[in-house]
């Protein structure tokens, strides 16, 4: 934000921050010096533990002796492996994000008259209420769909009659109403900035009564309401890969964090988007893309491995890219040898971009896959990196059309169940404590100058 130029404002700012730099720097040496756990990391990159959950479970290493050993990657949900709960109801050839999300917010798969149950309460909600997208979306709009999901979330506090209500039943009622609304607030939210930022015409549809969080969605972002069955079980999949990834990924203890204070919901979940929406997390799906249209454009040939891998050392040296050194889609706190929602949208990716006519553009996508790890190695990096779920989703998404803008908001439309069912896990358990961990101090004392004084 700049301030207004009537003081020679820019002069002013340019010395606060030399006056910032003067006091502010910590020494990185510290960290080690005071045993300080930076990022809440262990010296061997492992996480501190720092909660305890039965919502979902992230494998990605193993211990043994003391020594850290990578493996390929699992994702447990309530105690079941991802890709037995896609192969589940991908082989009875049903949608499975509703199923998904009643199995991570109550903690057992849902028989068939619970799911219909379910579906039906999401259906219900799915509206939002009254003037909200004229009041709370058209007349603020904004230029990020995150953002907007994030003022919404909390605008929803004030359309609630009891929003500091915390049984558990007004809170259940609220977290199937956030999960039913957010694909409404985003379709709604995108429509405003194509209108107000981008100068397209304004569409809004209702969501339709009958259709599951994927169709729902493709109906409301699409202009002519069109999708295909197979396009919908797609965006299906990939919300299921997208709903839950343990109490330790940087939105979900947020939305912890939140909680343990005591807070509202709205809040708890504004907070989520907003820690979803950094490029390190689920923003990344879109650097992604835009990652790749400097490499599409940067790389001459893109079949050649050696122009691949320097464009690729330009990027990690800051010479290329968006100059933040990290090639997006790669790396992972947990995951050592693979994401297992990587190699599951790679495989989708594949054949999709098979039938689109897209295979270079896949292959690229590949290649940067293949050859990341050599080019952070060569650099001196020691860990073992693969790809993560934000590689190849975007690409995904591209082949179906869906517009860039919405790839981070569809993470959390996702998302939202399993930080609901994380906030509910901490707010209902007894004895739950506030979370606050310590900060090492380390400004020298000083004492107080009199105004007059001060040099
Ligand atoms: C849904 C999700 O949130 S998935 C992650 C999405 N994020 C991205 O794709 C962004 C790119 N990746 C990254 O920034 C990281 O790999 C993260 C944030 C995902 C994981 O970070 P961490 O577990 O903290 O890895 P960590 O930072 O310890 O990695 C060790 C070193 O490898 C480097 N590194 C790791 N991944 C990458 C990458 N993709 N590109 C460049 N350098 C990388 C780090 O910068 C770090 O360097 P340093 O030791 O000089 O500081
Ligand atoms: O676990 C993490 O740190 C990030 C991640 O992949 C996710 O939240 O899906």
């Amino acid at each position: 934000m700049q301030l207004a130029h009537t003081d020679g404002s820019m002069d002013f700012i340019k010395s606060l921050c030399g006056e910032f730099q003067k006091h502010n720097r910590i020494d990185p040496t510290y960290y080690e010096k005071w045993d300080v756990k930076r990022g809440l990391r262990n010296a061997d990159g492992t996480g501190v533990l720092a909660g305890i959950t039965q919502i979902g479970n992230v494998l990605g290493y193993y211990v043994q002796d003391g020594e850290r050993f990578p493996m390929e990657g699992k994702l447990i949900y309530r105690g079941i492996d991802l890709n037995d709960l896609v192969n589940g109801f991908m082989s009875e050839n049903r949608f499975g994000f509703e199923e998904t999300a009643y199995l991570l917010l109550f903690g057992a798969l849902p028989t068939r008259e619970q799911l219909t149950l379910f579906q039906r309460a999401l259906s219900v909600h799915q509206p939002l209420p009254p003037m909200f997208t004229e009041d709370m979306i058209l007349r603020a709009p904004s230029g990020d769909v995150m953002n907007k999901l994030a003022r919404s979330v909390l605008s929803l506090y004030s359309y609630d009659d009891a929003p500091e209500d915390r049984s558990l039943e007004s809170e259940m009622g609220k977290a199937i109403a956030l999960i039913a609304r957010l694909p409404t607030i985003a379709a709604h939210a995108y429509a405003a900035k194509r209108h107000y930022f981008d100068n397209e015409s304004l569409y809004l549809h209702r969501p339709q009564e009958g259709l599951g969080v994927a169709e729902n969605f493709l109906y409301s972002v699409r202009h002519d309401n069109q999708f295909t069955e197979e396009e919908a079980k797609l965006l299906d999949l990939c919300l299921v890969l997208h709903a839950e990834h343990g109490g330790g990924n940087n939105s979900a203890f947020a939305c912890r964090v939140l909680s343990s204070s005591g807070t509202d919901i709205y809040s708890a979940i504004a907070a989520a988007i907003g820690s979803l929406k950094g490029p390190r997390h689920g923003g990344a799906n879109k650097k992604v893309m835009e990652m790749f249209g400097y490499i599409e454009d940067g790389v001459k040939d893109w079949r050649d491995d050696d122009e691949i891998r320097s464009y690729l050392s330009r990027i990690l040296h800051k010479e290329a890219g968006d100059g933040s050194g990290l090639i997006y889609g790669m790396g992972h706190a947990i995951y050592t040898l693979s994401d297992p929602r990587a190699v599951l949208l790679k495989k989708f990716a594949k054949s999709l971009a098979a039938k689109k006519g897209m295979l270079d553009e896949f292959e690229l996508y590949e290649a940067v896959e293949r050859l990341t790890p050599e080019v952070l190695s060569a650099s001196g990096q020691r860990k073992v990196v693969c790809a993560n779920v934000d590689l190849y989703s975007g690409l995904v998404y591209k082949m179906m059309g869906i517009p860039q803008e919405l790839y981070t908001p569809l993470f959390a439309v996702a998302r939202v169940v399993g930080w609901c069912a994380h906030r509910i896990e901490e707010v209902y358990n007894p004895g739950n404590k506030i979370i606050r961990p310590a900060y090492k101090a380390v400004a020298p004392a000083r004492p107080f100058i009199p105004l007059d004084q001060r040099g």
